[in-house]
C-alpha cells in the first residue's frame, strides 16, 4: 500500500533526519515505527502525506509517486491522529468531526448525522458530541482525534504517538479499541510509538528505528522479540524480551485446578460454600497452600484469605481483612499472563477467569514454567532459534 524506495530526509545538508529508508508496508494491517527518540519516526511518517517532503527517493501509494499527487488531495486519502488530538477548541466534539465531512461535500444533515455515528464508533456518548474538547478528557480527546480522522473513510491512518499523552489505564483502553475498531474496518495503519509494548501489542508488522532514520530490523513483533537482529534491536526491546515474548505463546495447554475457594459477601464467609463450576468449596491447605479464594455470590474473585485466617462458612464471623488478588487470566489469554497471575497472586496460585469473569480455576507458576519450556522446546523442533542473540 505504502512504499518508500531509497527516501532521505536532510533538514540540514549533510545531517540526514531519514537516510535511505526502504520499507514496503502491507494494506489493511497496522505497522508500527518504533524507536527511540530524535530517530526519525514522525519525519517518516510525515513523508506519507507530504507534511514533510523528502530530500531524496519515492514513495508510492497503491502505486502512485506521491509527489505527483497533489497534497490536499492525497490527504483526503489519509486519516492523521496526533498525540495532542488537535481539535478546534471553539467547535463542538460533533463540529470537530462534522468539519471534516463538510469539507468532503457532504451534506450538513447527512454529515452531523454521520458524526454521531462515528462518535459511538469510537465509544463516546451521543451527549458528548455537544461538549467542547477542553470540557473531555485527554483519552476522550484521543477518541474524537480518531472519529475525525475516520470521517472521510480513508483507506489509510497516519497516528503519531496518538496514546501517549494519557495514562496507563486510558492507554491501555485506547489500545484495545484500536485492535478492536481495526478487526471491524482493516485500514491501513501506520502507527509511531516509543513503547516497544505499544509496538508488540498492536503492530502486525514493527520497524524499528535506530538514531539517523536507519530502520534496523523490519518484522512481525514476535521475531523482533525472539531474533533482534543485532545489539542496537536487543538493547531497544528491553532485558526482559523473553518474558514478553511469552505474549506470543498461547496460554491454552497450562491445567487449571479447581479454586481452594469460599463465598465471601463483603464482609464475612456465606454458608452456601461456593457451588458454581471450577470452584471447590473451602478447602484449607489445598496446593498446599493454605490460602482461599473469596469469591462473590456470582462466583467472581474478590481476594484472598491468608492461611490460617479464622473464620468458618456458616458463621457471620468474618476471617480478616481480604488480600487483594493479582492478575487475572482471562481465558485465551497467552503464557505471559498465566505466569504473570500466578507470580502476582498472593498465594502463588493465578486465578482464572472465563469471559464473564467467573473464577475458572487456578493455575500454578510451576506447571506455567513447563509449559514455557514446552513451547520453547516445539519452537527449537521447528527449527527456530529460541533466543536469538544475547
Ligand atoms: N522541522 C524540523 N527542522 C529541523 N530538524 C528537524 C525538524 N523535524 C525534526 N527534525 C530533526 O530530525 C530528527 C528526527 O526527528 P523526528 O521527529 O522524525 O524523530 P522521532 O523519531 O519521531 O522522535 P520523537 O520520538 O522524539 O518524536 C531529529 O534530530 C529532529 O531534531
Amino acid at each position: 500500500m505504502v512504499q518508500f524506495q531509497g527516501v532521505q530526509k536532510a533538514y540540514q545538508a549533510g545531517r540526514p533526519a531519514v537516510d535511505n529508508l526502504n520499507l514496503s508496508i502491507d494494506a489493511g494491517r497496522i505497522t508500527v515505527f518504533v524507536g527511540p527518540s530524535g530517530c526519525g519516526k514522525t519525519t517518516s511518517l510525515r513523508m506519507i502525506n507530504r507534511m514533510v517532503e523528502p530530500t531524496a527517493g519515492t514513495i508510492t501509494v497503491g502505486g502512485r509517486d506521491i509527489s505527483t499527487i497533489p497534497a490536499h488531495q492525497l490527504r483526503r486519502s489519509m486519516g492523521y491522529v496526533m498525540q495532542s488530538a488537535g481539535l478546534l477548541p471553539h467547535r463542538t466534539v460533533l463540529d470537530n468531526v462534522t468539519t471534516v465531512l463538510r469539507l468532503n461535500r457532504v451534506p450538513r444533515a447527512a454529515a452531523r448525522a454521520r458524526a454521531a455515528e462515528l462518535l459511538e464508533t469510537v465509544g463516546l456518548s451521543a451527549d458528548m458530541g455537544k461538549r467542547y474538547p477542553n470540557q473531555l478528557s485527554g483519552g476522550q480527546q484521543q477518541r474524537v482525534g480518531v472519529a475525525r480522522a475516520l470521517a472521510a473513510d480513508p483507506p489509510i491512518l497516519l497516528m503519531d504517538e496518538p496514546f501517549s499523552a494519557v495514562d496507563p489505564v486510558v492507554r491501555a483502553e485506547l489500545q484495545q479499541e484500536l485492535l478492536r475498531l481495526q478487526r471491524e474496518l482493516a485500514k491501513t495503519i501506520i502507527f509511531v510509538t516509543h513503547d516497544i509494548d505499544e509496538a508488540t501489542l498492536l503492530g502486525d508488522k514493527v520497524a524499528v528505528f535506530a538514531t539517523g532514520g536507519r530502520v534496523a530490523q523490519y518484522a512481525d513483533p514476535e521475531e523482533i522479540l525472539r531474533a533482534p537482529v543485532d545489539d542496537f534491536v536487543a538493547a531497544f526491546v528491553g532485558r526482559d524480551r523473553g518474558f514478553r515474548h511469552l505474549s506470543f505463546s498461547p496460554g491454552a495447554s497450562v491445567p487449571v485446578h479447581p479454586a481452594p475457594s469460599v463465598a465471601w459477601d463483603g464482609a464475612a464467609l456465606m454458608d452456601d460454600g461456593a457451588a458454581a463450576a471450577g470452584l471447590r468449596p473451602e478447602a484449607p491447605g489445598a496446593d498446599g497452600s493454605g490460602w482461599r479464594l473469596a469469591v462473590d455470590g456470582g462466583g467472581r474473585p474478590l481476594g484472598w484469605l491468608a492461611p490460617g485466617t479464622a473464620g468458618t462458612p456458616g458463621t457471620a464471623e468474618a476471617g480478616g481483612p481480604l488480600v487483594p488478588g493479582g492478575s487475572l487470566f482471562h481465558a485465551g489469554d497467552p503464557l505471559r499472563n498465566a505466569l504473570d497471575a500466578a507470580l502476582s497472586s498472593p498465594s502463588g496460585l493465578g486465578v482464572a477467569v472465563d469471559g464473564d469473569g467467573l473464577v475458572q480455576g487456578v493455575v500454578r507458576a510451576p506447571e506455567v514454567l513447563a509449559a514455557i519450556e514446552a513451547a520453547r522446546e516445539s519452537r527449537t523442533a521447528e527449527g527456530q532459534t529460541p533466543e536469538g542473540r544475547g
